[in-house]
């Protein structure tokens, strides 16, 4: 852990907003330096001057890739800090939030991810002085729900199918150098041999068998491209979680899909089932399917999800646009 300075900060989460205007605290800053869109310098630049404009003391960590960051973030608690930020794409904000599950202490986000979900959802700026402003002069803050996967917590999307295929295709490197048009790319690779499969779902404690291209389970509706979102209901802070059954089985099946989401006519789509889920999630088939949870690949062919809710207060912008209006 490298130590760079100390300083003030004051939170008051109990008005579900925070203010820096008193002394005695400190931010502790988890920075991914090989995250998809992440300049670390200019990360930490930034935060230094913004920090030091405002008398904010901080430290910032910077991730290897090999360490368990939930643990560091639980030594950070008891270290005082009182704002921890994740400057990083999903993964990062997911292990990070991990680390914060049901404490008191605020979860800030610098987006220098690939995709940016979760920062996107909760109308986080995406660019970096405007995020890192946000983390010092604060905002309100809204405690979104998890889903907690054995020790791991998971707080955007996990998906299991042809989705996570096309993740599990798309390469570190090829994320950095073509961001989001890797993922064009390899979802071409994989739906030229498009084909659905057979699962067991079990939505809390009530079980079904269904075939599916995919099944994406969304506590963020944001897909990560033009607004377009996975449903018109998905929150990340009402309790619940959407599951979004995908039958499509053809190319054309894949553009009626897209077709109903692009004009936000989600539940008219003749390849697309909704489901609610309040308490668990459990998926599994025979087939050997990647299981992506955040970004990351979790698992394979299934995933018992506990669903937490209002488990992580996270520090968003006051005024927040309406999404199905954009
Ligand atoms: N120094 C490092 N070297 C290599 N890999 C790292 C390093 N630090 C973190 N990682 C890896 O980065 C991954 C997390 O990346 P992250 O999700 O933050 O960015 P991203 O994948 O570009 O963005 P997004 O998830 O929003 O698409 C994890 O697999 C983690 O192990």
């Amino acid at each position: 852990m490298k130590f760079l300075q100390n300083g003030d900060v004051n939170l008051t989460t109990k008005t579900k907003t925070y203010a820096l205007d008193s002394a005695g605290s400190r931010l502790f800053l988890i920075l991914n330096p090989v995250a998809g869109s992440c300049k670390a310098e200019q990360v930490r630049n930034l935060l230094k001057q913004y920090c030091e404009m405002h008398g904010i003391g901080y430290d910032i960590y910077e991730t290897t890739g090999k360490e368990h960051l939930p643990s560091i973030v639980r030594q950070a608690q008891e270290q005082d800090y009182s704002v921890i930020a994740a400057a990083g794409g999903d993964g990062t904000v997911s292990a990070v939030a991990s680390g914060l599950l049901h404490s008191q202490i605020p979860l800030a986000i610098i987006p220098v991810g690939t995709a940016n979900l979760l920062a996107r959802e909760l109308a986080i700026p995406l660019e970096v002085e405007a995020a890192c402003q946000l983390v010092v002069k604060g905002g309100r803050i809204r405690k979104i729900d998890a889903m907690q996967v054995g020790d791991q917590i998971l707080i955007s999307h996990i998906s299991i199918g042809s989705y996570s295929r096309i993740a599990e295709r798309t390469t570190v490197a090829a994320k950095r150098y073509f961001r989001q048009l890797a993922y064009v790319w390899s979802a071409l690779a994989e739906l030229i041999g498009t084909r659905v499969w057979r699962f067991n779902l079990r939505i809390d404690d009530r079980e079904q068998r269904i075939r599916a291209a995919f099944i994406m389970i969304a506590n963020v509706g944001e897909m990560g491209a033009a607004s377009l979102r996975w449903g018109a209901e998905v929150e990340p802070d009402d309790g619940q979680i959407d599951v979004c059954i995908v039958r499509a089985r053809t190319l054309l099946h894949y553009l009626s899909f897209m077709w109903h989401i692009l004009w936000r006519q989600h539940k008219q789509s003749p390849h697309t089932i909704y489901l609610r889920a309040e308490k668990n999630i459990k998926v599994s088939t025979k087939w050997n399917l990647p299981v992506r949870g955040d970004g990351e690949i979790i698992g394979r062919a299934n995933v018992d999800i506990q669903i937490i809710p209002k488990a992580i207060p996270i520090i968003a912008p006051v005024v927040v646009p309406d999404k199905m209006a954009s």
